[in-house]
Parts: structure tokens; sequence; C-alpha cells
């Protein structure tokens, strides 16, 4: 098949992107690379430098013709989404109306967009199944619901066939690539990076939460196997229909036992201080995924947290400083 891969300059996009060339697709990336690396972007896709918001890039790119259009450009971190909401509802919202529009111009109807655990806010009860209520407490969060109900008017009134994809904690590395974003304000590669002796600590936000050991609890999912969901997810994809899938482990692990395990993979103390809660974080995420298990097959074949760590630590020893500057 003919793939756009928007975002796949991308942590996960470029995984998806490397996994789509290997199992002998064409792909095409489209990033703007305002967070993104272009050394990410995976041998063998063709690449256009462009912004989401550009109605126009984004159309005459799709009307090359593709079978199937991969979104992943956003803006995805919570604090930052609390200090600036506008940059936040226009990049994530107007940017994915944009790539539907440009789409339904095109006559390219099979999109897997990137959704968020961040939509249910704080749930009544773990693990989530996609029938829980949807209360996000961050803008972050309510960008992407807003995305999420915005396909499923678009699926009936455009016959766009959707799949929104709602990941909880993302980690690990697959093949040449891994997670680098700068900043980088995740638990796992900011711990691996106090190991590699990049940072000189690491700190535990909130220690006060409802929690067994008061620290936040998250559902951590390899990215080899969130990018397998993809594939499966776009086959699924029914024109005139959208579909919502969970994608986590349904195990949770706080703060500190992921230091704990962190600590065991790198063999290093990885020390820490105590900070104050981070704003828009939920105590507890962790996902219901019996749903994509069910109706898709989907089967993760790395669900344990220490090979989730180890392998993000193989990737970070072996490329230290990331992908390289520009
Ligand atoms: N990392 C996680 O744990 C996680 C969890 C849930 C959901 N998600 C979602 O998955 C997607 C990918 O996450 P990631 O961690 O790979 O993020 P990332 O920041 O590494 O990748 C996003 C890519 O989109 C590009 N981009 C951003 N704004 C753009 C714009 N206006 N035009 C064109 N390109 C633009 C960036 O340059 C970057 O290459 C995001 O939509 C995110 O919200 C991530
Ligand atoms: O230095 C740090 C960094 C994080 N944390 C804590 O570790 C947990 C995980 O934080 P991450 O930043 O790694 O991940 P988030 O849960 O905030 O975010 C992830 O899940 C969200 C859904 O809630 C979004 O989808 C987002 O894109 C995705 O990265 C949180 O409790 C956070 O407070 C720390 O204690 N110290």
């Amino acid at each position: 098949m003919d793939l756009l891969v928007i975002g796949g300059a991308g942590f996960i996009g470029s995984v998806v992107a490397g996994q789509l060339l290997a199992a002998g697709h064409r792909v095409t990336v489209y990033d703007s690379l305002v967070n993104g690396h272009r050394a990410a972007i995976p041998d063998g896709a063709d690449f256009v430098h462009g912004d989401v918001l550009d109605l126009d890039a984004l159309t005459r790119t799709l009307s090359r013709g593709f079978d199937g259009v991969f979104h992943f450009a956003a803006l995805s971190l919570v604090g930052e989404s609390v200090a600036e909401p506008g940059r936040y509802f226009r990049t994530n919202i107007g940017g994915t109306v944009n790539v539907v529009e440009a789409m339904r111009a095109t006559g390219v109807n099979r999109l897997v967009f990137s959704s968020t655990a961040a939509v249910y806010g704080i749930p009544d009860c773990v693990p989530i199944p996609e029938t829980a209520p949807v209360r996000p407490i961050s803008p972050y969060g309510a960008s992407k619901l807003a995305v999420d109900t915005f396909l499923g008017f678009a699926a009936e009134a455009y016959g766009l066939g959707a799949v929104s994809l709602r990941y909880f904690n993302v980690a690990g590395a697959w093949d040449r690539f891994g997670e680098d974003h700068r900043p980088e304000t995740h638990l796992i590669p900011l711990a691996l990076q106090v190991a590699l002796g990049r940072r000189p600590h690491l700190a535990v936000f909130g220690n006060d939460y409802p929690t067994p050991d008061g620290t936040c609890i998250r559902d951590y999912l390899h990215v080899e196997d969130l990018g397998v969901a993809h594939q499966l997810a776009l086959a699924a994809a029914e024109p005139g229909t959208h579909r919502i899938y969970n994608l986590g482990n349904g195990a949770g692990f706080s703060v500190r036992e992921v230091i704990e395990t962190a600590r065991r993979v790198t063999g290093h103390p990885i020390p820490t201080v105590e900070a104050p809660r981070r704003a828009g974080d939920p105590p507890v995420l962790v996902a219901s995924s019996e749903r994509i298990r069910e109706e898709l097959g989907w089967q993760p074949r790395k669900p344990d947290l220490e090979t989730i760590i180890a392998d993000a630590w193989a990737w970070m020893q072996a490329y230290p400083q990331g992908y390289p500057d520009e």
C-alpha cells in the first residue's frame, strides 16, 4: 500500500513508518520537524516538510494518491497544554480538521488517529474501558477528545473510515528508532538519562496521590506493540465508520516502581528528589484493551515493564545524545 505518515519524524510515528516499510509498504512522511528529527525519518521513506496547519500543502501531498493516512502530528505535553491551551487546540484540533478536509478533497478515506488516555481524566474505575466517561482534565486531553468527536461526525458525513487509538504511556524502542523528545518530559527516558549521567537526579512529581506509595500510576506500553496495532487498525478502517480502541497492557506501575525497575535494568542508583505535583496529572491511568484484543486480535509481545525499559536503555546506550542535531 501507499501510506502517508503525518508526524513520522517523531517518536511513535518513526517506529510506525519503519515498521510499514519493513512490511513492504511505500511510505511518505509529512512533518514540520517542530519536535521530530530529520534523522528519525526511516531510510526508504519519501519526506514532505510541511505543517498540518497548511491545508494547501496537505492537499497537494494527498493528491498524489494514498491508500491510508496515519496522523501522529500533535503537541502532546500535558503540563505545557495547561499553560498554552490555544496553541494546543489550534494544532491538535485545527490540524486534524485540515487532515480530514484534505483527505476528503483528494478521495483518501482511511485514517488512523493518535488519541490518548488523557481523554478520560480522573477515571471512576480502572482498568478503563472505551465506554468509560470522558472528562479530560487538561487542554491536551480535551483537544484529543474534540478530535475523536469530530471523527465520528466526519465518518458519517464524508464516509471516512477512521480509527482512534487511545494510547496510554508509550516507551521502549524499535530497530534504530527511539525516544528523543526535546525537552524530554517523560518518566522512563528521564530516568535513563540520569543513569547515563546526563542529569544528576530525577524529580518525583507528587508523593501524596491516593495510591499505595503516593505516586501516580500509569500503564506502560512498548512502542513496538503499539506499532503493530496501527497496522491492524488501518486494515479495520471501514468507510463510514469511526472506531475507538484503548491501547495499554492493563497493568499499572507507580512512579517509584518505574524508577526501581530502571535501577535494576541499568545497575545505576538513579537518585531522586521529591517535587510538587505536575498540573494536569490524573492519579491512576490503566487501560482495558479487551476491545482491540477481541475485535482485531491485537496481542502485545513485550508487555513487561522490565523489557520496555531494557529496550529503551539499549537504544539510549547506542545513541547517548539521541538523534544528531539538524
Ligand atoms: N508518547 C506517548 O506516550 C503518547 C501517549 C498518548 C498519545 N500520544 C500521541 O501520539 C502522537 C505521537 O506522539 P510522540 O510521542 O511520537 O510525539 P512526538 O512529538 O515525538 O511526534 C510528533 C511529531 O509531529 C510533528 N508535528 C507536531 N506539530 C506539527 C505540525 N503542526 N505540523 C506537522 N508536524 C507536526 C513533530 O515535529 C513530531 O515529529 C501524538 O499525537 C501524541 O499526542 C503519545
Ligand atoms: O520527571 C518526571 C516525569 C514524570 N513524572 C511522573 O511520571 C508519570 C508519567 O509521566 P510521563 O510524562 O512519562 O507521561 P504522562 O502520563 O504525563 O503522559 C503520557 O500519557 C498522557 C495521557 O495521560 C498523554 O497521552 C501523553 O502524551 C503521554 O506522554 C506522571 O505521573 C508524572 O507526574 C515524574 O514524577 N517525574
